[in-house]
């Protein structure tokens, strides 16, 4: 394999990659390029008086900046980014992937239905089995659902964006307990903007986001020393949009106190600022999709 001259480094560690055997036991996620990222159209509140002040150059750093660090711990695939789909930069809203099977985005948003038949090409290009979802049911993706290893179910969100109808149909999909937990503020209209179940155990999310019956669904399935309940002013800095990977967690912003029960937690913190992507209501976790670790085929898969 030749390497192009002044390839990043990066770039040699995800070749270096795509040459391993299937045994690659790491982490593989799905990122698109922000080569058409701006905020042309207001469906979050985040996004009001943000159209067209994004920066690209500034997005694109920052953007670069997150996925060099990612590439350190995982192997990173590509679906290739598309002019007047300014949000497709948000993977975590592609679909929902566990295992080999993959239920494609639903978008409430209609500015962002035309993304789903590019996200759907790659998945079948990438050789996932594509489960069948009613129409009729807007459906978010990992934005939405979010798988907890330590407990084994995929607490999903609904309430602005995915309907109350999603959780049922997902636990049935892939046989795995589905919690629905319903979403009350429109700045966390997504469950990925408010909770993050980390390695460990641990539930990091900001009670308020949620109904009171939601706040005690987690309550009980959470232990009270398990649970990192952030304020208003650290969860609106996008910390619990975070990725966790091993050992570390990577986020657009860690207050101090939440850095100190991360490190409690065992978790290295690792701040990777992203201003440019929160102008249109996402950060770290929304930039990427997390894929199962053992697809070799998908590190062929390359923007470039
Ligand atoms: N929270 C996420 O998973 N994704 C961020 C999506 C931002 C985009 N502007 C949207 O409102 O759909």
């Amino acid at each position: 394999m030749t390497l192009r001259l002044n390839a990043p480094l990066a770039d040699v560690a995800e070749r270096a990659s795509a040459a391993a055997p299937a045994a690659d036991s790491r982490a593989r996620i799905l990122m698109c390029a922000p080569d058409h990222f701006a905020v042309d159209y207001v469906i979050n509140p985040w996004m009001e008086d943000q159209i067209g002040r994004t920066q690209r150059t500034q997005a694109r750093a920052q953007w670069e900046n997150l996925r060099l660090h990612l590439a350190r711990e995982a192997a990173l695939a590509y679906v290739p980014s598309a002019p007047g789909l300014p949000d497709m930069v948000f993977t975590a809203n592609a679909g929902l992937v566990i295992g080999e099977t993959v239920v494609v985005t639903r978008f409430h948003a209609k500015e962002r239905r035309p993304e789903e038949d590019l996200f759907r090409a790659w998945f079948e290009r990438a050789g996932f089995s594509t489960a069948a979802w009613p129409d009729k049911v807007a459906f978010e993706g990992a934005g939405d659902a979010l798988f907890d290893r330590a407990r084994g179910l995929i607490w999903c969100g609904h309430g602005w964006r995915s309907s109350e109808e999603a959780p049922p149909l997902i636990e049935r999909i892939f046989e795995t307990r589905a919690v629905g937990l319903r979403l009350v503020d429109p700045r966390f209209y997504h469950l990925d903007t408010c909770l993050c179940p980390l390695p460990g155990g641990w539930l990091l999310y900001y009670p308020q986001a949620f109904d009171e019956r939601s706040r005690d669904v987690i309550a009980t399935l959470v232990p009270a020393e398990f649970r990192i309940e952030l304020d208003e002013r650290e969860a609106a800095s996008f910390a619990c949009n975070a990725i966790a990977i091993g050992d570390r967690i990577f986020l657009n912003a860690c207050p101090p106190r939440l850095e100190r029960r991360l490190r409690e937690a065992g978790l290295s913190p690792v701040v990777t600022p992203l201003s440019e992507f929160v102008r249109a209501g996402g950060a770290a976790k929304c930039l990427t999709l997390e894929l199962p670790p053992t697809r070799a085929d998908l590190s062929s898969l390359r923007l470039k």
